[in-house]
């Protein structure tokens, strides 16, 4: 295992998370002073930092003994070696491949609104699925749940996180496009350019009305996904940020 040692705190380097994921960091730990990203091979960042090597075993024993239970609405996230004995719905994610293990805010702020706006028997698509976090959450919660990624070497993951849960979720490779509407719900982490490009094909994986909750959105981004969203008929009806980042709940009207 490959270790990428960054100067800085989770909070500090809060921007860079999504990019390291995307070149494939397998997990992240912050240290007294740095932040760990580990990968399964090196690759070239364009970052400040240093390359370590650690063995396999060192890593994978730190990063479980590190990784600790996640409250986010309705549900405590958990690996599936944690205990818990709260009143939360248990939801188990393998944490350290795909992208979606409740640590991040975003994911939190997604798991929140859903949470708050999905009822049972409501279609809902996750869009860019990772771990299947979402819809797994979504299903739990008593909906119809799909999930989509363009990423191929989630999709058996999701599946599986799925099958730990015990609930039914569809998992597709591809887009938004590679799926059949109408949904009640759609529920996207992505990031504000990618949302503020999807903004007519959103209102399109839509009937009369439903229901659109994004995040991945970085405060200094989201007017241009406010614009975009609110140029094809969406109406904003919940705000919620966490740090830097920003959650948007919208009905498709
Ligand atoms: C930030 S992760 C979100 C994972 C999980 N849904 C969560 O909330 O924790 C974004 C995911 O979207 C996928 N993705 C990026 N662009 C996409 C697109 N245009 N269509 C579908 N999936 C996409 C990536 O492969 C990645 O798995």
């Amino acid at each position: 295992m490959h270790v990428f040692r960054l100067r800085g705190n989770f909070e500090s380097l809060d921007a860079y998370t999504p990019l390291l994921f995307d070149l494939g960091a397998r997990g992240l730990e912050e240290r007294p002073g740095e932040v760990w990203a580990y990968f399964p091979d090196r690759v070239e960042l364009p970052l400040p930092g240093e390359w370590l090597e650690l063995p396999d075993t060192d890593w994978l024993e730190a990063y479980r003994r590190d990784l600790k239970p996640v409250r986010a609405g309705a549900f405590v996230v958990l690996a599936p070696w944690h205990g818990w004995e709260g009143p939360e719905r248990r939801l188990v994610i393998e944490p350290g491949m795909a992208f979606g293990t409740g640590h991040h805010e975003t994911t939190r702020l997604a798991l929140g609104a859903l949470s708050r706006r999905v009822e049972p028997g409501m279609r809902v698509l996750d869009l860019g699925t990772g771990s299947g976090i979402l819809a797994i959450a979504a299903a739990m919660l008593g909906a119809e749940a799909w999930g989509v990624d363009i990423d191929p070497a989630v999709i058996p993951q999701a599946r599986a996180n799925a099958e730990r849960n015990r609930v039914e979720a569809c998992f597709v490779e591809g887009s938004l496009a590679d799926v059949e509407g109408p949904f009640d719900l759609v529920v996207a982490n992505l990031y504000a350019e990618l949302h503020a490009h999807l903004a007519e094909a959103y209102r399109e994986a839509f009937g009369v009305c439903g229901l659109l909750i994004v995040t991945g959105i970085l405060a200094e981004r989201e007017r241009m996904v406010r614009e975009a969203l609110e140029a094809c008929s969406f109406r904003l009806l919940e705000r919620e940020q966490e740090g830097e980042w920003v959650c948007l709940t919208w009905a498709a009207v």
